[in-house]
């Protein structure tokens, strides 16, 4: 029986005992990224002191300036990942590559993907970072991991999860029964379970958005967000408020707390990416464990976890939270949805349909 009290590994035996002949090798790959989210963790909340603030002066395999802290946070999950015996194989954010399991330790069953620092550009204003992983079945069990066994669909993933480094370290996880959080007790050094069973609220009043991007986006999210900033006197006729922490686990975060709906869309801002976040360790993981809290991510035109992947580090139009908004967004993409030619006229509360100058 589960409790307030129950640490992650008590939970994870009450997970196994629905699957009676398993192995444990899962429990133990979680067991182990937990591990690594610990040891991340502690090196993040000493911050300036150990030296791990600041840049590299190098890009990674992204065209992205690597921090520090992303280039110690990859170590720490290989290091932590690598020696068990479950994995055939891991993708990282930081790595061109597949990670292969040196020859010394023995391959699992399983893939493991990471995005090992997220929000890392926050990392120098002392703003919530965190990890995000993804694990899927290994198609060729024992042998080391080819470039195509990770390009499975989201629909396949075993578990997902991230942790937030924020006023406290939570790790909230899915192993496909619903999405748990547990809260890292520093001195002990143990994530304990602190909320069991969330539900992303169906509707909400809150969006996340850059909204800088705006000249780049679609029609349809310039409609939609055009539609919120006009509020009581608009379309939706109810107050909208925005946030935006340019950390997409802090975001992911506070929708599975209060509910909301987070956009990074598909633009034009560089018509050879089509989207911002990556497929294989941002946008699945967190739509696995979105949709398993009862809310929805798309693409804006289809429903994140049936993408086919093409590439490991794919990026791709992520719109996720509370379902009815998110329903609403992806339905905008299907209407002929007129392109506003000035933004100002769009939702100016004097010119808008139930605007004052209509009324006159
Ligand atoms: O800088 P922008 O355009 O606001 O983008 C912020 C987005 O980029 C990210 O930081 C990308 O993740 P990384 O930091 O792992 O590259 C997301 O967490 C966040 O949602
Ligand atoms: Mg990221
Ligand atoms: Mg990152």
């Amino acid at each position: 029986m589960l409790t307030e009290r129950s640490t992650l590994a008590q939970f994870l035996i009450e997970e196994r005992r629905r699957h009676p002949g398993s192995s444990g090798e899962l429990n133990s790959l979680i067991l182990d990224v937990a591990l690594a989210c610990k040891a991340i963790s502690q090196r993040i909340a000493s911050g300036a002191l150990t030296g791990v603030i600041g840049s590299v002066g190098a890009v990674n395999v992204q065209g992205e300036q690597q921090q520090k802290l992303d280039v110690v946070a990859n170590e720490i999950f290989l290091r932590a990942n690598e020696w068990g015996g479950q994995l055939a194989g891991m993708v990282s954010e930081e790595l061109e590559e597949p990670y292969s399991i040196p020859v010394e330790f023995p391959r699992g069953k399983y893939l493991l993907t990471f995005d090992p620092l997220d929000g890392s550009s926050n990392i120098d204003a002392n703003v919530s970072v965190g990890s995000i992983f993804s694990i899927l079945r290994a198609p060729a069990p024992g042998e080391e991991a080819r470039v195509e066994d990770f390009l499975q669909p989201g629909t396949k993933q075993v578990a997902a999860g991230y942790a937030i480094y924020g006023p406290s370290t939570v790790l909230v996880l899915t192993v496909g029964t619903g999405v748990h959080a547990f809260t890292l007790e520093p001195k002990l050094g143990e994530f304990f379970l602190t909320r069991q069973d969330i539900e992303v609220p169906e509707t909400t009043a809150e969006y996340a958005v850059n909204t800088s991007n705006r000249r780049f986006w679609e029609p349809a999210i310039k409609r939609y967000i055009d539609e919120c900033l006009q509020g009581v006197s608009g379309p939706r006729e109810k107050d909208f408020n925005m946030r935006w922490v340019a950390s997409l686990v802090a975001e992911a975060h506070r929708i599975l707390t209060r509910g909301g709906v987070f956009m990074y869309p598909r633009d034009s801002k560089n018509p050879e990416k089509a989207g911002r976040l990556r497929l294989l360790y941002e946008a699945n993981p967190i739509g696995f464990l979105i949709e398993q809290a009862g809310g929805l991510a798309t693409t804006g035109r289809e429903r994140v976890l049936e993408v086919n992947p093409t590439d490991l580090h794919q990026r791709i139009g992520l719109v996720f939270g509370s379902r009815e908004e998110v329903e609403r967004i992806t339905r905008y993409h299907t209407e002929p949805t007129e392109e506003p030619s000035d933004t100002t006229e769009h939702w100016n509360p004097l010119y808008g349909v139930r605007g004052l100058f209509h009324a006159i």
